[in-house]
C-alpha cells in the first residue's frame, strides 16, 4: 500500500427529518448566505423546510447557480457577500450548487485575482469562509470533500480544483429529498459515482485489498440499485443506501493508499466545457472506451474487476476483459445513459476542440502513469465516437 494522509473533517447529518437539526450546525450569530440553483430546491420544499429551520438566523439568500457552475455567477454571489458582511455558507442543492459555494468561500477571502484559484487547481487558497450543505442530489460527493469544479464559457473552461480549506463543516443527507429526482438525475447519480469509484480502483494493484474489497462492494451495490431506484423512485432504503454509496465513493476513503487515474474525469470535463453535456454522461461515454484503450497497463485490475464486479471468471485474459468492458456499457446504456459521442452532438470537429482544450488547460500527462498524452486521448475519443 502506498502512504498516505487522511483527514475528512466534515460532519454528516443523515437521514429522515434531519434539515430540522441544521439550527444546532450554524453558529446563533452568524449572518447566512443560502445558496441554491435554479429552482428546484424552492419547487420541492426543501429551501422552506431549511428556512423553518433557521427561522431566528439572519438569513439572506443567493440563487441561480447553473448545473456545470459558472464562474460569474459564482463571482455575484462574493459581492454579496462583501456587501452585506455574511459570515457562513449554506448550499443547497447538488454538486454544481455545493461546487460553487467551495469557490465562493474561497474566492470571498482571496486576496487577488479568484481565476487564479482555478489555474492554481486551487493551490493558492491559504483560507475560505465556513460552510455547510443540505445534499439534494446524492452522486459527486462535493458533500464530504474538498474538490470543485468550476466553468467558465467565455474561457471555454472547465477546471476542477481542491484546497484542504474548502471541506464543507457539516453536510444534511436526507434520502427522502432525493424523491423528486428526475430519472436523467437519478441516473447521473449512480453513474457518477460509479466512475468516481473506477477512477480509484482501476489502476494497478498495490496489495490494499481494504480499499480494493470496499470499491467492489459499492460498485456492486450501484449495479444492484441504480436500476431499482428508477423503477421504485420512493423507495427509502434504495435511495438511502445510494445517497450514501455516492458519499463514500469520493470522500477520500477508498482513495486513501492507492494510486488513482482521474483520466476519464479530466477528458469528461472538456466535453461538457464544449457543449455541456451532463457531468455523468461524459463519463459514462469515456470510460468504456478507456478501459479498452488502457487494458495493458490496467490488465491486472481489470481482470479483477471482471471476476470481482461482474464475476466474469471465463475465458482468456481479452475475453474476460472485453466482457466487463460490454458489462459496464450495457450498465450505463440500461440506466438510460448513451455511451457514444455522437449521442451528444460531438463529432470530429468537436474532438479536435477538445483535444486542443486538453492540451490549452495542461491536461497532458493523465492517468496513474502520467502517461495518456492528447495524442492518446483523441484515439480514446475517437473510438467513442
Ligand atoms: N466536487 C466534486 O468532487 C465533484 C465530483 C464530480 C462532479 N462534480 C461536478 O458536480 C456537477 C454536477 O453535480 P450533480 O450531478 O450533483 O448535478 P447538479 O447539481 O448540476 O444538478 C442537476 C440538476 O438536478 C436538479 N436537482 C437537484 N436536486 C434535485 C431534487 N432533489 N429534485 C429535483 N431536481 C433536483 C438541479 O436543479 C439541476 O437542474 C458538475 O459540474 C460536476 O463536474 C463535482
Amino acid at each position: 500500500m502506498n502512504n498516505f494522509d487522511f483527514h475528512n473533517p466534515t460532519h454528516i447529518l443523515f437521514g429522515k427529518g434531519r434539515i430540522t437539526d441544521l439550527k444546532d450546525q450554524i453558529p446563533d450569530d452568524a449572518k447566512v448566505l443560502i445558496i441554491y440553483g435554479g429552482g428546484s430546491a424552492e419547487r420541492t420544499g426543501v429551501l422552506g423546510q431549511v428556512r423553518d429551520a433557521l427561522e431566528g438566523h439572519s438569513l439572506v439568500e443567493f440563487g441561480g447557480i447553473e448545473p456545470n457552475p459558472r464562474y460569474a455567477t459564482a463571482l455575484k454571489a462574493v459581492n454579496i457577500i462583501h456587501n452585506e458582511d455574511i459570515t457562513f455558507l449554506l448550499a443547497v442543492g447538488g454538486g454544481s450548487v455545493i461546487d460553487a459555494t467551495k469557490f465562493i468561500a474561497a474566492a470571498a477571502l482571496h486576496d487577488g485575482d479568484p481565476w487564479d484559484i482555478l489555474t492554481s487547481f486551487g493551490s493558492v487558497i491559504t483560507q475560505a469562509m465556513p460552510f455547510g450543505s443540505v445534499l439534494t442530489l446524492p452522486a459527486t460527493a462535493s458533500e464530504m470533500n474538498a474538490n470543485s469544479v468550476i466553468t467558465n464559457p467565455e474561457k471555454g473552461a472547465k477546471l476542477p480544483f481542491r484546497s484542504a480549506h474548502c471541506f464543507p463543516v457539516f453536510s444534511i443527507l436526507d434520502p427522502e429529498v432525493t424523491y423528486t429526482l428526475p430519472d436523467r438525475q437519478i441516473a447521473n447519480g449512480v453513474a457518477d459515482p460509479f466512475v468516481h469509484i473506477i477512477e480509484q480502483y482501476l489502476t494497478y494493484p498495490v496489495n490494499a485489498p481494504v480499499q480494493d474489497g470496499f470499491a467492489e462492494t459499492m460498485m456492486r451495490t450501484l449495479i444492484d440499485l441504480g436500476p431499482k431506484a428508477l423503477a421504485n423512485p420512493k423507495d427509502y432504503e434504495i435511495r438511502a443506501n445510494l445517497m450514501w454509496t455516492a458519499t463514500l465513493a469520493l470522500n477520500g476513503l477508498i482513495g486513501a493508499g492507492v494510486p488513482q487515474d482521474w483520466a476519464s474525469h479530466m477528458i469528461g470535463h472538456e466535453i461538457t466545457a464544449y457543449n455541456d453535456t451532463d457531468h455523468a454522461r461524459t463519463l459514462a461515454v469515456v470510460l468504456p472506451s478507456l478501459m479498452n484503450d488502457q487494458r495493458g497497463p490496467k490488465c491486472e485490475k481489470l481482470l479483477q474487476y471482471a471476476a470481482n464486479v461482474w464475476d466474469i471468471r471465463d475465458g482468456s485474459d481479452n475475453e474476460r476483459i472485453d466482457a466487463a468492458i460490454d458489462a459496464t456499457r450495457a450498465f450505463f446504456e440500461d440506466l438510460g445513459i448513451k455511451t457514444r459521442l455522437s449521442d451528444y452532438d460531438v463529432d470530429a470537429s468537436g474532438i479536435d476542440h477538445i483535444v486542443a482544450a486538453l492540451k490549452d488547460h495542461g491536461m497532458t500527462e493523465l492517468g496513474e502513469h502520467g502517461e495518456i498524452t492528447p495524442k492518446d486521448a483523441r484515439r480514446i475519443l475517437e473510438a467513442a465516437a
